[in-house]
């Protein structure tokens, strides 16, 4: 289907979606993640005709969990509709099952990760709902959150933006790449295992020197940032900056929806059984939640949640850049001096944080533990240290995850590794 007449009104919406909202570029190459459920199967079809309009490059991706009896059948069903689409067509399978949904998952994306990775694709779009977000919405609320979980599902997110330690880097003119001014051949050292046994050899691509990377709509095939590197250097690269995006585009639409879109178009949905199975919370909730609120409370229960999401999702991002900036005043108090050093100790300028909003307060704490700590910093540890804004002189802190502790040494709060 070329033609925008054929289109239907879902086609409609989701190209308005994606020029209103700049989240997936042109002529850039989509990795879609196909479940063989009626979400991904209505993405992947609204992408294939939106296709003409917008010059990408599609591939599909599949996980097998090795979850169900039938997963290898549907690995196998996702694979036969990339063919009869011509698609490129990758497939992980889990080496252990993952015990649970959360283990599922957070393989499942490192997987998707890797595979955009070393098929150089800077996109991964996946079909998460309207419906998705008001479930995700109401999973978090009955469990306690902030706005940010509240307002979980965004359109568009890093994946994966880090910095690594890189052995055997060359820099050298891309001949074969017109769109590129250098190549860069690299491998990767120290990271992860299973992440760079799958990745011996990672060969990318970069477009210019001294980008910031932040930029989604660059023609490069990922993000990347040398530093401090002269353009013809031959020698070690220690840092090299990456980004690949998830997207979102079928946010505004819900389940009903893509459920018809599939029956109209024809689309083989491949059931999952573990849909039905209630021990699952989020099962519960998509299930008997929800059509309970839709009928007693309100019709359009799914389409209002998730406008509050959309809602609290700017309010969040509002938050989060405040607070950067207090964070960045609190750690660096010479003006013509922005540049901030998260390696420990740390000194924060407890008089700025003290005139700030507790809200603020919270979000730079948070935001600086998630520099210092080894994982996410838990609501206790953000309370730790935000309390030392206002806490006596000599006031300190236990041990934080890693072993950094936080002390009052007016007017600062230093953040240090005790000996
Ligand atoms: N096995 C899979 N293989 C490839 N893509 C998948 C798979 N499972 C889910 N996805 C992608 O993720 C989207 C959301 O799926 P689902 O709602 O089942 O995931 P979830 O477990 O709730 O994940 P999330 O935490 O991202 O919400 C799907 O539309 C699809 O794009």
């Amino acid at each position: 289907m070329a033609e925008s007449s054929h289109w239907t009104y879902l086609h409609a919406q989701v190209h308005r979606t994606l020029l209103y909202r700049q989240i997936l570029p042109s002529n850039q190459r989509l990795l879609v993640a196909v479940s063989g459920g009626q979400d991904s199967l209505c993405l992947i079809k609204l992408l294939l005709d939106l296709q003409p309009k917008w010059g990408w490059k599609l591939g599909i991706v599949h996980c097998d969990h090795r979850w169900r009896s039938d997963s290898q059948a549907s690995a196998n069903h996702v694979e036969q509709l990339a063919k009869s689409w011509g698609i490129s067509y990758y497939l992980e399978t889990a080496s252990d099952i993952p015990k649970t949904e959360a283990a599922a998952r957070q393989w499942r994306y490192q997987a998707l990760t890797e595979i955009a990775i070393a098929h150089n694709y800077p996109y991964i779009v996946t079909g998460h709902t309207a419906s998705d977000r008001a479930e995700t919405l109401l999973y978090n609320l009955i469990r306690g959150s902030g706005a940010d979980g509240l307002s979980a599902l965004t359109w568009t997110r890093p994946l994966l933006d880090f910095r690594l330690p890189i052995a055997d880097c060359r820099l050298g003119n891309a001949g074969e790449n017109p769109n590129s001014q250098i190549s860069v051949d690299f491998r990767l050292e120290n990271h992860d295992e299973n992440f760079q046994s799958k990745i011996p050899n990672l060969k990318s691509k970069i477009g210019r020197l001294g980008n910031s990377g932040e930029n989604p709509n660059s023609q490069i095939s990922a993000d990347f940032r040398l530093e401090n590197q002269p353009e013809n250097s031959q020698s070690k690269i220690p840092n090299l900056k990456s980004k690949i995006y998830l997207v979102r585009p079928l946010l505004e639409i819900t389940r009903s929806q893509t459920g018809q879109f599939c029956l109209e178009q024809k689309l083989p949905i491949w059931e999952d059984s573990t849909n039905q199975d209630l021990q699952y919370t989020r099962n519960r909730i998509r299930a008997e939640l929800l059509p309970y609120l839709e009928t007693h409370f309100n019709p359009k229960a799914q389409q209002a949640l998730s406008q509050t999401a959309e809602l609290l999702r700017a309010d969040v991002e509002y938050l989060e850049l405040a607070a950067s900036e207090l964070l960045q005043r609190a750690m660096s108090p010479i003006a013509d001096s922005p540049q901030v050093n998260f390696q420990l100790p740390v000194k924060l300028n407890r008089p700025i944080l003290r005139e700030a909003p507790l809200a603020l307060q919270r979000r730079a704490m948070r935001q600086l533990l998630q520099q210092i700590l080894p994982s996410a910093p838990s609501f206790e540890s953000v309370e730790k240290l935000t309390r030392l804004i206002v806490a006596p002189n000599r006031s300190q802190t236990d041990p934080f995850p890693g072993g950094a502790i936080g002390r009052v040494e007016h007017p600062s709060i230093i953040l240090h590794i005790q000996f």
